[in-house]
């Protein structure tokens, strides 16, 4: 059952003593699906998670999150890996930002992102943070991008291109800074799909997703350009965990063979 459902059936079940108690009747009424890791903790716990509310045992699990530009590849890969039975993987939840309650903030976004990035981007973190926290049965977890890709490559894109206003990102900004102070979202491994803007483009127009027939190349080589900054160059936002960078330009079969050339090392995030 993944952390949403367990907040939500946990509310319902004890609401009004949660009203009245507050934050910390809150903690207790959640405390089947998270436990509050203890300031204190030295070991057994992953650095930086003290004090910090954590998923109840998934911290003994290994994340992996596949990054890239968009149409990189990253799905595939993560198909791939899906036939790996000590590996679960969990797809960008896509579907839910093409239809929340019949509404596509996705197709809003590339219409008009002045008006509506901020809508869809509140989405995306909230369920990327769901996908964070959702528990999974194998010992490792890969995900498609991350809540710190949403932030500092997609939020970042749309305020420095100024087409987000300046209270929108800061509004995004506050959430984002308390979810990352009070939350533990670990990540062991990072694996960039590094890829050049032109081969996403074409892999792009080849998909052919309704909602992106509007996204020019400039637009690819601004997301390419943060990830590289992120991720290469190290000069805008921590890193959250090691990178394996794999060139991703390569036709499919090649592309196959080199994850299983990196399968011991994107394992070895388990050990
Ligand atoms: N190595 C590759 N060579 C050519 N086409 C690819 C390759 N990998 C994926 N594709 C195709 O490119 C498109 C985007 O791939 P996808 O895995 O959905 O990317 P992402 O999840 O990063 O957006 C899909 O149509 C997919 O079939
Ligand atoms: O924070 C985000 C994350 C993703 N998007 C957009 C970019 C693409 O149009 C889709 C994701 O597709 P991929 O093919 O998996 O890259 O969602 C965004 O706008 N903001």
């Amino acid at each position: 059952m993944s952390v949403c459902v367990t907040l939500v059936s946990a509310r319902r079940a004890v609401a009004p003593a949660c009203l009245w108690a507050g934050w910390s009747g809150w903690r207790k009424a959640c405390a089947g699906g998270f436990r509050l890791v203890p300031s204190r903790a030295r070991s057994g716990t992953r650095p930086g998670a003290a004090g910090k509310l954590l998923r109840d045992g998934e911290d003994r699990k290994a994340v992996i999150c596949v990054e890239g530009n968009i149409a990189s590849g990253k799905t595939t890969c993560l198909e791939y890996f899906s036939k790996t039975s000590s590996i679960e993987v969990l797809t960008e939840p896509i579907s839910k930002w093409r239809d929340v309650r019949g509404h596509n903030p996705l197709a809003l976004m590339y219409q008009d992102p002045q008006r509506w990035g901020i809508t869809l981007q509140t989405y995306v973190q909230l369920t990327m943070l769901d996908r964070h926290l959702s528990a999974v049965g194998a010992p490792v977890r890969m995900m498609e991008r991350s809540l710190f890709s949403a932030k500092y490559i997609f939020v970042e894109n749309l305020f420095r291109s100024g087409k987000m206003p300046e209270v929108d990102y800061a509004v995004l900004s506050e959430w984002f800074d308390w979810i990352t102070a009070n939350i533990c979202i670990p990540v062991d491994l990072i694996v960039y799909l590094q890829t050049s803007p032109q081969t996403c483009h074409e892999r792009l127009k080849q998909r052919c997703r309704e909602e992106e027939k509007v996204i020019p190349l400039e637009y690819l080589e601004s997301i390419h350009q943060l990830y590289e900054e992120w991720l290469i160059r190290r000069s805008s936002w921590p890193v959250p965990a090691p990178v394996l960078v794999i060139p991703a330009d390569h036709n499919l079969q090649r592309m196959l063979h080199q994850y299983e050339e990196n399968r011991a090392k994107i394992l070895a995030a388990s050990l």
